[in-house]
């Protein structure tokens, strides 16, 4: 098999980019899609980046996702870690509970991230999941569930008192409600502790939550907070404790969550980084596929090794190269 071909782009101050888009097979359905595409960047000196905003989010929401793209494959280098490796937990999406129970099996984690109220499931899904969960992990595993903003707040309210029996303890939910306002009442209303990841990734100003004491938890996605300095500069003006979780990433991209894990001050949860297995195909030599539910911290990212059945349909390739050039316009600050 051959290596798909790359196209070079002029990038911050006219440096080299060669760019390749890749479509990446996803063997079970997780937020609402089976394909993950994404740029693959790589700069003058050889170091890769990743770029792949959701191809529904518009070119500003799209902007700090290229710069932490272009950390990665230009530099500056990544600050040092404080540890060398981090424990990540099982990604459990919205499937039936024989299938959850497998996924935490397999996984080796002792912790479990289970995706609740997905469209068209009920909440007595949603306990039969976790039922599943907490039986694969055993009593000392945590178990934590993500609503994706799906609930209104008496919703969330009732399903997290089901959730937490379910489950024999729930460590938190995240993102509960869609609004900062509504995940503050609900906090105000149960005992399980509130995570926020949208609230904080997709708001103007993630600092809303800490004002409105939204959460107990801030989940730092490196990606859309433009990198790993950034999402640290960010995580240290929350000053809640952080998980950091990935976007669905390829191992290059996940690389730039394991930097940010590895060099945050504390790091007291499981991270949500071990995605690989999300994706059919993860087009590096070794993938970020964790050992006994650790990933170890890199200090740059893997190479793009892919292969041309990777590679997305050449109207897509158009579709990306041109978001990317639109994009790139908007980041010209960043400097090598
Ligand atoms: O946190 C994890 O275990 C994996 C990452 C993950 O769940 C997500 C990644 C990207 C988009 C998502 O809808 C989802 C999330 O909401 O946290
Ligand atoms: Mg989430």
């Amino acid at each position: 098999m051959t290596s798909p071909g790359t196209t070079t782009v002029a990038g911050p101050g006219g440096v080299p980019l060669d760019v390749v888009v890749l479509a990446l097979a996803m063997p079970v359905r997780f937020r609402g899609i089976t394909v993950r595409e994404t740029a693959l960047l790589r700069g003058p000196d050889g170091a890769w980046g990743e770029f792949c905003p959701f191809p529904e989010y518009d070119d500003e929401e799209a902007a700090p996702w290229l710069r932490c793209a272009l950390e990665s494959a230009l530099g500056p280098a990544w600050p040092a870690p404080r540890r060398t490796s981090v424990p990540v937990n099982a990604t459990v999406p919205a499937v039936g509970p024989k299938h959850a129970h497998r996924i935490v099996v397999n996984s080796g984690a002792s912790t479990a991230k289970v995706k609740v109220a997905e469209a068209g499931q009920t909440l007595a899904d949603d306990l039969a999941r976790v039922e599943a969960v907490r039986a694969a992990l055993g009593p000392a595993g945590r178990v934590r569930v993500d609503a994706n903003g799906r609930w209104d707040v008496g919703a969330a309210v009732a399903a997290v008192a089901a959730l937490d029996r379910a489950a024999g303890g729930l460590e938190y939910v995240e993102q509960p409600c869609a609004t900062v306002e509504e995940l503050a009442a609900v906090r105000r209303r149960v005992d399980v502790p509130v995570a926020a990841d949208e609230s904080i990734r997709r708001a103007a100003d993630p600092m809303r939550v800490v004002a409105a004491e939204a959460a107990d938890v801030a989940v730092v996605k490196v990606a859309p907070l433009g990198g790993v300095r950034a999402a640290l500069e960010i995580a240290a003006r929350i000053g809640l404790p952080c998980v950091v979780s990935s976007a669905v990433e390829s191992s290059v991209g996940l690389a730039a969550g394991l930097a940010l894990a590895g060099a945050l001050p504390e790091l007291p949860h499981a991270c949500g980084l071990g995605t690989t297995s999300l994706l059919a195909d993860d087009p590096v030599a070794e993938p970020f596929v964790p050992v006994h539910g650790m990933l170890p911290v890199p200090d740059r990212a893997p190479a793009f090794v892919g292969t041309t059945d990777q590679q997305a349909s050449p109207d897509r390739v158009a579709w990306w190269l041109d978001r990317l050039s639109r994009v790139l316009r908007r980041v010209d600050d960043v400097v090598r």
